[in-house]
C-alpha cells in the first residue's frame, strides 16, 4: 500500500505523563517499520518554533519504554498560542517537507494540534497527560500510572492515620478534571472525594467525617482534586466546623507525574502511537486518538477539543457508598 505520507515528526507538550516515552517509541519504530523518516522534535511547540529537531533510528527510542518523562522533553510555549506562531510552525514543518505531525500531550497541546491542522498540516493527537481530561477517549496515557501513585500514597496515609484516629485531606492533581480524584477515591476507598464535576458542601463533608469517627472508622479521607481549590484551605474549613477529626493535609504535586509507567500505560500507549502512524500512512489526519471499550478510534480533533469530557457520575456514587 502507498503511504500518504512519507516524512513525519512527533512532539510531546504540556505536562509530560508517564508512557510518553512508550508513545514516542511505538511512533518511531512503527514509522521506521513502513519505510518512513521519523523526526522527534525536541520541546514541545517551543522546539517547533525554534526548529529543533533530530532524525530517529530504531536505537533513538531504546530502553525507554519502562521509563517515566520524555526523552523528547516538554516546554508550554506562549507564542505557538498566537496566530502567528502557528504560521510559523507550520511553515517550518513545510521547509523541512515533514507531511505528518503526531502531538502528544493533553487538552492544551490538543489546541495546538488542531490550529496546525487548520492551516494544512496533517496532524494526529495523541492524548498524552495525567488529568483523563480529552473526550472520546476512555483513558489517556499517564492517568493509570498516576492514580497508582496515588493509592500508593493513601495507603500510607491511612496507616498513620488509623493509628492516630485522625483523618487526611489529600490534593491530587488534575487542572480542570476530578477523574484522577475519583479513581483513586474508588480505588482507595476515600469517604470524600471532591472534584470540580460535583457540588459540594463543607459542612455535610465535616459532618460525614464526624459520623464516621463515631460510628468505629479509626480515620478518615478526603480526596481533593486541585480544580477544587487547595487542599490547605479545605482542611482549615474542616477543622473549623468540627476539630476533633483532627484533619492533617497532604499535597502529592508532582510525585503523581513521575516514575515508571504501569504495563496498561505501555500498553495503551504503544498501541495508540501504532495507532496513528497507520492513520497518517492510510491517507486519516485532523484526528485526536483514542481508545473506547478496548476498541482503537480516530475522532475529528475539533470535536475533541470543543467537547467536555463527561465526569463518571456512576463510580462517583459507588465510591460513596462502598465508602461509608
Ligand atoms: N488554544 C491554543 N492554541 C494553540 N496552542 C495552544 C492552545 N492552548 C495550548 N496550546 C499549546 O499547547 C501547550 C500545552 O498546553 P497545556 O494546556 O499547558 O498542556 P496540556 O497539553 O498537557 O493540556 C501550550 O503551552 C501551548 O503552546
Ligand atoms: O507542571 P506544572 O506547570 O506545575 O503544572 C501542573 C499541572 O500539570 C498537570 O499535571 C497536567 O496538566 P496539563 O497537561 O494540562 O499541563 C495538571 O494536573 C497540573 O495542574
Ligand atoms: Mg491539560
Amino acid at each position: 500500500m502507498m503511504s500518504a505520507v512519507k516524512k513525519i515528526a512527533v512532539l510531546t507538550s504540556g505536562g509530560d505523563s508517564q508512557g510518553m516515552n512508550a508513545a514516542i517509541r511505538a511512533v518511531v519504530r512503527t514509522a521506521l517499520f513502513n519505510g518512513l523518516e521519523v523526526f522527534g522534535v525536541q520541546r514541545g511547540y517551543q522546539g517547533l518554533l525554534n526548529d529543533d529537531m533530530r532524525q530517529m533510528d530504531l536505537r533513538s527510542v531504546g530502553d525507554i519504554i519502562q521509563r517515566g518523562g520524555t526523552v523528547l522533553q516538554s516546554a508550554r510555549c506562549k507564542e505557538f498560542t498566537t496566530p502567528e506562531g502557528q504560521q510559523k510552525g507550520a511553515e517550518i514543518l513545510r521547509a523541512r517537507g515533514i507531511d505528518g505531525l503526531i502531538v502528544i500531550g493533553g487538552d492544551g497541546s490538543y489546541q495546538g494540534a488542531n490550529k496546525l491542522s487548520k492551516l494544512g498540516i496533517k496532524t494526529m493527537g495523541l492524548p498524552g497527560t495525567i488529568d483523563n481530561d480529552i473526550s472520546f477517549t476512555d483513558y489517556t496515557i499517564g492517568f493509570d500510572t498516576a492514580v497508582g501513585v496515588v493509592v500508593d500514597a493513601v495507603n500510607k496515609l491511612r496507616d498513620t492515620m488509623s493509628s492516630h484516629e485522625r483523618s487526611s485531606v489529600v490534593e491530587v492533581m488534575g487542572r480542570h478534571c476530578g477523574d484522577i480524584a475519583l479513581f483513586a477515591g474508588l480505588a482507595s476507598g476515600a469517604e470524600s472525594i471532591l472534584v470540580p464535576e460535583v457540588p459540594f458542601n463543607l459542612d455535610d463533608v465535616a459532618e460525614r467525617m464526624r459520623h464516621n469517627f463515631e460510628a468505629g472508622k479509626r480515620h478518615s479521607i478526603v480526596l481533593v482534586a486541585e480544580g477544587v481549590g487547595k487542599g490547605e484551605d479545605i482542611c482549615n474549613g474542616i477543622i473549623e466546623r468540627c476539630p476533633t477529626v483532627e484533619p492533617r493535609v497532604t499535597v502529592l504535586g508532582h510525585i503523581q507525574r513521575g516514575g515508571s509507567p504501569t504495563p496498561f500505560d505501555r500498553i495503551l500507549a504503544s498501541r495508540l502511537g501504532d495507532f496513528a502512524v497507520q492513520q497518517l500512512m492510510s491517507g486519516v489526519s485532523g484526528k485526536g486518538c483514542g481508545i473506547i471499550n478496548g476498541e482503537l478510534v480516530a475522532t475529528d480533533i475539533d470535536l475533541v477539543v470543543n467537547t467536555k469530557k463527561e465526569f463518571n457520575m456512576e463510580l462517583y456514587e459507588l465510591a460513596t457508598r462502598l465508602s461509608q
